[in-house]
């Protein structure tokens, strides 16, 4: 009997919308049902993927480049990680994945979209999240929950209109892809959006 394919679940939002507390439920909520479940991140989820986080997080260059690593790493994060899992037939939550590069490198820093589609189509023409949980706030929620907590990296430091242009076109891939997407108000409570969460994942399991 062929193994049955696992789901793949992405996690994406602005620097401070929240995924990173949503990711701890949502991991306790699947593997509580059971299932095998790989948690992961880009960029990163690999160890040549974590070399190239590092640099491109802290080092400053070209956009073109820093749109290349983010594929590079995804790439390896594809091969080593996600791929093997979901045939084996694990679930994947991966904090971001490529809309974060639609987000950022695209809408944030203005890298035309042509060359964003042609690297997703070159590193994944055939596999999409299952699921992709949008968690949406306003700029100035994020950057106040942002200065409360950490010191910031080089994504973090950017001005508001890098973040409303990242957040436009998330929502812009949430209205492209409304099969995968949706779309989580992020400034309710938690416990709320943790009451949303397990609605959405108990219509998948
Ligand atoms: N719905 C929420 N209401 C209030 N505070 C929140 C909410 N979601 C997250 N936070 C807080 O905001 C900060 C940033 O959240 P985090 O999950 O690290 O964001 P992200 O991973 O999206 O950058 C954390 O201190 C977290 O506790
Ligand atoms: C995956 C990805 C992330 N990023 C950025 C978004 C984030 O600012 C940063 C790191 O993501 P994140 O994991 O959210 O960092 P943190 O540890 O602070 O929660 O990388 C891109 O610019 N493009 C991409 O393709």
């Amino acid at each position: 009997m062929t193994q049955a394919r696992g789901k793949f679940i992405s996690f994406e939002g602005i620097d401070g919308a929240g995924k990173s507390t949503h990711i701890g439920f949502v991991s306790s909520y699947l593997r509580e049902r059971g299932l095998e479940l790989v948690s992961t991140r880009e960029p990163g989820g690999t160890p040549l993927g974590e070399k190239l986080r590092e640099l491109v997080l802290h080092e400053k260059m070209h956009l073109e480049t820093e749109a290349l690593l983010m594929f590079a790493s995804r790439r390896e994060h594809l091969a080593q990680v996600i791929e093997p899992a979901l045939a084996s037939g694990a679930w994947v939550i991966s904090d971001r994945f490529t809309d974060a590069s639609f987000a950022y490198q695209g809408g944030g820093r203005g890298l035309g979209r042509d060359k964003l589609d042609a690297l997703e189509q070159w590193v994944h023409p055939d596999l999409q999240p299952d699921l992709t949980l949008l968690f949406d706030v306003p700029l100035e929620v994020a950057r106040a929950r942002l200065d409360a907590t950490r010191a910031l990296d080089k994504f973090e430091q950017e001005k508001a209109d890098f973040f409303a242009a990242a957040r436009a076109e998330y929502l812009r891939r949430a209205a492209q892809f409304p099969a995968r997407f949706r779309v989580i108000d992020s400034t309710q409570t938690i416990a709320a959006i943790q009451l949303q969460l397990a609605a959405l994942l108990d219509a998948i399991l």
